[in-house]
């Protein structure tokens, strides 16, 4: 059986699996258009890494389907698939462009094809000098790169990324950002897990939020951003006048400063109400939530300061 749908890369259905009783994943479903830039957000533990095996084929959900390019058996299409595991490690003896090649060789590229893409890739991504050094020579940063570039040298259609940001210095982790979007530029799907809330804003136009096994939101960023009404910032020079009935009745000034949530009828009654009822609009700002604050509210709280917490500890170890 394979799914009729090919506008997807992966469809899961309720897929569950569980250790010694427990479930680690608990139901999840999922849609990730082909083409797409799909991140899946969550702390760790949450159930991240235990998806992306499913989807992968590496281990079988206990219940529940997943298709992976339309095939309810993914390995049969790990030639077109790159994957980075949470796991990094490379051989430390080999020189930089065979272990690219050596990986493209596990998804069925030839070695010399490989080689020669490995020399060339490194050399886009400013590696020219250490195309010939050992896996051992380079920086953790470097390293990570070139299991990078192993991932995607067999040019797959899709790429799973586990964790791909952590580990890497803000430099490495805004080259890593621009070379999945030229992946998505030439349609290949890019799927990558993080604890990093910000890299997923800046990246995906879909994302899933996975916390204790389950998936609470899928969906579009600017969905899980609508859930949220946008927040007004408001300095007037007038305390009092017609246009406060404009202003939420429990909104109380602090100085001459309003804070308060835009009101259903949006922003347009509330610009003429102040205009006319001649308030003295010192400033005025509206801000849209950000997918931080849309996540703390569909994730909970403890799930949000859960994941902070990972993201400041992985950080700390780049500093080490
Ligand atoms: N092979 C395994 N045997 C037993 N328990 C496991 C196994 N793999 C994962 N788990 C458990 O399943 C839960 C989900 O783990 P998973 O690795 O999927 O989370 P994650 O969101 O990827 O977090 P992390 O980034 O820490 O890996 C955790 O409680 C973990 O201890």
């Amino acid at each position: 059986m394979t799914s009729s749908n090919l506008e997807y890369a992966i469809e899961a259905r309720n897929i569950i699996k569980r250790f010694d009783g427990e479930a680690a994943v608990d139901g999840i479903d999922l849609n990730i258009r082909k083409g797409s830039i799909f991140g899946i957000l969550g702390p760790n533990g949450a159930g991240k890494t235990t998806t992306l095996r499913m989807l992968l084929g590496i281990i079988d959900p206990d219940e529940g389907e997943r298709f992976l390019l339309g095939s309810p058996n993914p390995i049969s299409k790990s030639h077109q698939v790159g994957y980075l595991p949470e796991e990094r490690g490379l051989y430390q003896s080999m020189k930089a462009y065979d272990a690219i090649a050596f990986m493209g060789a596990l998804r069925g590229l030839p070695l010399a094809e490989g080689r020669k893409r490995g020399k060339q890739m490194m050399a886009d991504h400013g590696l020219g000098d250490a195309i010939d050094k050992q896996i051992r020579a380079l920086s953790k940063g470097m390293a990570q790169t070139v299991q990078l570039l192993g991932t995607i040298v067999h040019e797959p259609d899709l790429i799973i990324l586990d964790e791909p940001f952590s580990g890497l210095d803000a430099l490495n982790q805004g080259k890593l950002e621009r070379l999945i979007r030229g992946q998505a530029d030439k349609g290949v799907t890019v799927i990558f897990s993080t604890h990093v809330i910000a890299h997923a804003e800046r990246l995906c136009e879909e994302i899933a939020i996975v916390a204790h096994g389950k998936i609470p939101f899928t969906g579009k960023v600017s969905t899980a951003r609508d859930r949220l009404r946008p927040q007004v910032h408001l300095e007037t020079r007038e305390l009092d006048g017609t246009w406060r009935s404009a202003i939420p009745g429990d909104c109380q000034p602090l100085g001459h400063n309003w804070h308060f949530t835009l009101p259903k009828s949006g922003v347009e009654p509330l610009l003429h109400a102040l205009i006319e009822g001649k308030a003295g609009i010192e400033s005025l700002s509206i801000e849209r939530p950000g997918l931080h604050d849309a996540f703390v509210h569909i994730a909970g709280e403890a799930v949000a300061r859960k994941m902070e917490a990972d993201a400041a500890q992985a950080a700390m170890g780049e500093a080490v």
